[in-house]
């Protein structure tokens, strides 16, 4: 079988007498998406951001195709393909789409432009941006000031600038997060069609939009795992329904 794209092994994590993450196991594998679910403060952030590399495990280990990489920094982790989305702090706000996603290729491919305005003229910059903009629905939207996108394009935004990275693995936390239900159609659809390109492991509240793209699901309770599957295999689950989908034992 084809060696997963990301693997998280024993990953541990307390903070003082709570454990965040407990002993956590899991694989992302090529072509899927890999969905996380579990009650609030069951540690899903936490455990994403242990792989992001903004919070270092106490204990396992986490590896990006063969190479172990939780002793690197999040900007090398990023660097090697682990993009994490909806969190970009780096989205300019007065500048348009295309500059912003001009400027996440720049920035990946190791060039330093800060922020100042990209040439449009760039071909180096524009051509692998417009189709970074094509894959994420925002054509025709080139010219937009970022300021002024709906919440909803403003997640494909983030996901344009995402792909400039030439992602192996998405981290996607919470993306339907604050959209409305033809938002959430239309991320779903996008995330759907993404897999293809980069396997997503997905943190998401959001049922209906976990099982309608989700190829696995796990559970985290109190930190830790108590269950890997399928959609049905997950949904049929006694104790994950009395864990978290709230149901009477
Ligand atoms: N930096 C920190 N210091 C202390 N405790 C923390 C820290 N970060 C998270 N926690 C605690 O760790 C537990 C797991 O939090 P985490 O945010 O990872 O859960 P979550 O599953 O992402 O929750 P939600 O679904 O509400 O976003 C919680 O009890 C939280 O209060």
């Amino acid at each position: 079988m084809a060696e997963p794209v990301l693997s998280v092994r024993g990953l541990s994590k307390s903070f003082g007498a709570l454990k965040a993450t407990d002993d956590v196991t899991l694989t992302l594998k090529r072509g899927e998406i890999h969905a996380l679910i579990g009650p609030n403060g069951a540690g899903k952030s936490t455990l994403i951001r242990q792989i992001t590399g903004e919070i270092r495990q106490d204990s396992g280990e986490i590896r990006l195709g063969e190479a172990e990489i939780s002793a690197l920094s999040t900007q090398a982790r990023a660097r090697r393909g682990l993009a994490r989305s909806f969190q970009v702090s780096s989205l300019a706000p007065e500048f348009t789409v295309l500059e912003n996603v001009m400027l996440a290729v720049a920035g990946a491919s190791g060039r330093r432009l800060g922020l100042i305005r990209p040439a449009t003229g760039d071909g180096a910059l524009t051509t692998p941006a417009r189709r970074h903009i094509a894959r994420a629905g925002l054509e025709g939207r080139e010219n937009a000031r970022a300021a002024d996108l709906s919440h909803g394009e403003r997640r494909s935004l983030e996901i344009a600038m995402a792909l400039a990275l030439e992602p192996v693995a998405f981290l996607l936390d919470e993306p339907m997060a604050g959209m409305g239900p033809e938002g959430s159609e239309r991320l779903t659809a996008l995330l759907s069609g993404l897999r293809a390109q980069a396997p997503i492991l997905l943190v998401e509240h959001d049922m209906d939009a976990v099982f309608a793209l989700a190829d696995r699901i796990s559970v985290l309770v109190y930190g830790a795992l108590i269950a890997t599957g399928t959609v049905e295999e997950i949904r049929a689950d006694a104790e994950v329904r009395r864990a978290y989908l709230g149901e009477e034992g």
